[in-house]
């Protein structure tokens, strides 16, 4: 597997949310940053303050450290704001919110006020300003027509469920290109075409309408409890945004169309082979196969179904091509340039000793989603670990999220990608705040 570009680096960042009133009677943690003497990372330090548990100083790991009162359009200034001239100059940039369940993963990516400019979540935040660079292009070259196309899912276990398309399950394969892709069901159209659905791209074409179908496609999210607190988010979503016009759309399309009209036409060819392959040969006496004397291999016909194939399939080309001369040609280079979002589900650790009672009880079902979450969280862990040390191999293949992010990670010159730690100050949180620190310091460390 490749290693990471050199130009691509992850920077990590730490968020501490306000304290709830209960936590802040329970007692919270006692924490100060500071900065090495060498070079411009911060490094924190924690002591419990109720518990015992052990106090912990990180190594200069952290580019920055958001207190409690720094709201989000805070958050968005440090942390997306430097990103977006570097999509509209064509890069890729990742943002992803990493920290245990209720730390404030999605009040800091998605947001839960939509309307308020200090609360807009990150990808809210980044879109409005997109959309206003976009306009000032769009105002000064009215052939360039940008708005941004967007994609929103959300994993569970193996599944990716496409939020603009009702839910739907979507599964998640590497393909021979080495990509992964993810498609959902394979539909029977007009004319015998075999459409094997890809995951829904929304195009807007103003902040608004943008805020709408979000809006809309995150109500389809899955909530439950988890041990912290009972609207949970139990899947990771990844919001994609890319920059689109409507000719790239269409020429999008115009490839699904075209993938959809070679299933059949590909099918029919092996079918045929696989029949006169079959017709040529006999069961020998002995049980063994043998040529059949009766019969000839119709060659014709094989040749003229692959024939077919053949064409069919310089037409799915010759759409890829159309595509590539799109972005090629075009007089922005932000054409195809993405922006990508990932509010991860919440890792869970198990309460200290002397703590108190999980708020919110959990079925099994939560408790087994929990492990696999977990489970989840660590393959990622190692694979930003092993990226952000620029190992030779990275293992992307080790769960579907790192599948998911594969592309993200690897996505292109001029990108940049961060990560934000969120953490809670509650006293009783302790062991679960130090596992997301030290977990940030050790991958803000490999990326320095
Ligand atoms: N920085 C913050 N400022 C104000 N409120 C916050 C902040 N961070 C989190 N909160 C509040 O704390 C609660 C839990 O936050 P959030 O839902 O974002 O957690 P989460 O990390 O996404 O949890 P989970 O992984 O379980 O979904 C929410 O009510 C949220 O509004």
């Amino acid at each position: 597997m490749s290693a990471r570009n050199s130009q691509t680096k992850l920077s990590v960042y730490v968020r501490w949310r306000p304290p709830t009133q209960s936590e802040s009677v329970d007692g919270l943690i006692e924490q100060q940053s500071c900065a090495a003497n060498t070079g411009s990372l911060l490094s924190i330090s924690v002591k419990q303050n109720v518990g015992n548990g052990r106090p912990w100083t990180s190594p200069p790991a952290y580019k920055a450290i958001f207190r409690q009162d720094d709201d989000n359009a805070t958050v968005y200034s440090a942390t997306v704001a430097p990103a977006i001239p570097q999509v509209l100059a064509g890069g890729n940039c990742n943002f992803f919110a990493y920290g245990h369940s209720g730390s404030g993963k999605t009040h800091t990516i998605i947001g839960y006020e939509f309307k308020n400019e200090r609360s807009l979540g990150l990808c809210l935040a980044a879109s409005r300003k997109l959309f206003e660079a976009l306009e000032s292009l769009n105002q000064a070259d009215d052939e360039l027509g940008l708005g941004i196309g967007f994609s929103l899912f959300e994993l569970r276990k193996k599944i990716a469920f496409d939020l603009l398309n009702g839910r739907t399950e979507c599964h998640i394969r590497q393909g021979s290109d080495g990509k992964t892709h993810i498609r959902g069901q394979t539909e029977v159209l007009e004319g015998g075409k075999v459409r094997v659905r890809p995951l829904s791209q929304r195009a807007c074409w103003t902040f608004e309408s943008f805020r709408e179908e979000l809006r809309h496609g995150l109500g389809k999210r899955a909530v439950g409890s988890s041990s912290v607190h009972d609207q949970s988010s139990r899947t990771h979503a990844v919001l994609r945004l890319e920059i689109v016009n409507r000719q790239l759309m269409e020429a999008r399309d115009a490839l699904v169309d075209r993938e959809s009209e070679l299933v059949p036409v590909g099918k029919r060819a092996t079918d045929v082979s696989i029949e006169e392959q079959t017709k040529a040969v006999m069961r020998s006496a002995e049980g063994g196969w043998i040529p059949n004397p009766d019969y000839r291999v119709n060659q014709d016909r094989i040749d003229k179904a692959e024939a077919e194939k053949a064409e069919y399939e310089a037409r799915v080309a010759a759409a890829e091509e159309d595509i590539n001369a799109i972005l090629s040609s075009s007089k922005t280079k932000c054409l195809g340039a993405n922006m990508v979002f990932v509010d991860l589900a919440g890792a869970e650790y198990h309460q200290e000793k002397g703590a108190q009672a999980p708020l919110a009880k959990q079925t099994p079902q939560e408790r087994q989603e929990g492990r696999q979450i977990n489970t989840d969280l660590l393959a990622l862990k190692e694979v930003i670990r092993a990226w952000s040390s620029n190992q030779p191999r990275v293992s992307f293949r080790s769960s579907s999220l790192t599948m998911v992010l594969r592309e993200h990670f690897l996505g292109g010159e001029g990108g940049a990608s961060a990560m934000i730690v969120t953490v809670s100050p509650a006293d009783r949180q302790y062991s679960a705040t130090l596992n997301s620190l030290k977990y940030g310091s050790l991958v803000g460390v490999a990326s320095s």
